[in-house]
C-alpha cells in the first residue's frame, strides 16, 4: 500500500480501536505501585524507587492507546487520598506484595473500605500480586482467598501473580485493557474474555487458571514466565 494510504488507513482505525483509559494505582507501602507504575510508561525496571509522597501522575501513549495513570502513595497517612485518585477512573489497581502475608489482612480491610466508598461503586478492579520471583510468595488463589475477591459483587474484577520486575509495559498495558474490557456477565461476555484469555494464553506460560473455580473473579492467572516481546496493543 502506499505511504500515504497507510496514513489513512491508521487513522482511521485509530478513529474506531483508539483506547483512552484512566487508572489509579493504589496499595499498601513498598507493594510495588511506583516499580509497575515505571514499567508501564518506559517499559524499564528501575532499581532505583523511593517510596512515594501524595502522588505521582504520568500520561503515556503508545499504539493507539492513551492512559493516564496516578500512582498513589501506601503509606497510613496517604490512604485516606485513594478515593479522590480513584473517583472517576476507568480501573483501580490495587498492588499487593505477595510475599508479606502478614499486610493481607490490613491490605483487605483497605481495599473493601476504599470500595465500600459511594463514588466508586462499579469501578473494575485489578489486583496485582506482585514479587511473585521471590520464594514465599502465593499464587492468584491465596490471594483471592486473603483479599476476599470473590466477595466482591458490584464491579468486574480480575486477580493476577506477577513481578513487575519482569513485565514490559506492553504486558503491563494489557493488563489493564483486559480490566476495561470485562463486563459484568452479560451476553456477548464470554466470547470476548476467550479471545482475551487465549492471548494471553499463547504468550505467557500460565501454570493455573482458577477462574471457573472463583465465580465472582472474572480473570485470574499466576504468571511466572513471559515472552516480552510477544504481547500486543490492540
Ligand atoms: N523482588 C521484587 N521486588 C520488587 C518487585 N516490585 C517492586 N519491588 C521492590 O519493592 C520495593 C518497593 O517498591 P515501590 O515501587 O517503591 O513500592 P510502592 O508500592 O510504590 O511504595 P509506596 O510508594 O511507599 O506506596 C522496592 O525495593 C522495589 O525494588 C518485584 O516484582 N520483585
Ligand atoms: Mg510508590
Amino acid at each position: 500500500m502506499p505511504n500515504f494510504l497507510t496514513s489513512i488507513f491508521q487513522w482511521i482505525s485509530g478513529l474506531f480501536w483508539s483506547k483512552q483509559a484512566e487508572i489509579a494505582v493504589v496499595g499498601l507501602q513498598a507493594s510495588g505501585k511506583t516499580s509497575f507504575v515505571n514499567v508501564i510508561t518506559s517499559g524499564q525496571w528501575s532499581e532505583d524507587v523511593v517510596p512515594t509522597v501524595a502522588f505521582n501522575f504520568r500520561k503515556i501513549r503508545k499504539g493507539n492507546v492513551t492512559m493516564k495513570v496516578w500512582d498513589v502513595a501506601g503509606q497510613p497517612k496517604f490512604r485516606s487520598m485513594w478515593e479522590r485518585y480513584c473517583n472517576g477512573v476507568d480501573a483501580i489497581v490495587f498492588v499487593v506484595d505477595s510475599v508479606d502475608q502478614d499486610k493481607f489482612k490490613t491490605a483487605r480491610f483497605e481495599l473493601h473500605q476504599l470500595l465500600g466508598q459511594p463514588t466508586l461503586s462499579g469501578v473494575p478492579l485489578l489486583v496485582l500480586g506482585n514479587k511473585n520471583d521471590l520464594n514465599g510468595h502465593v499464587g492468584v488463589k491465596d490471594l483471592i482467598r486473603g483479599l476476599e475477591l470473590d466477595k466482591i459483587s458490584d464491579r468486574p474484577v480480575s486477580c493476577y501473580s506477577v513481578k513487575s520486575i519482569l513485565l514490559s509495559n506492553n504486558v503491563s498495558l494489557t493488563f489493564i485493557l483486559l480490566v476495561l474490557d470485562e463486563k459484568p456477565a452479560q451476553s456477548g461476555y464470554r466470547a470476548s474474555m476467550v479471545g482475551w484469555q487465549k492471548s494471553l494464553i499463547s504468550s505467557f506460560w500460565v501454570h493455573h487458571s482458577y477462574r471457573s473455580e472463583f465465580g465472582g473473579v472474572l480473570g485470574c492467572l499466576d504468571i511466572y514466565s513471559l515472552s516480552l516481546s510477544d504481547m500486543r496493543i490492540v
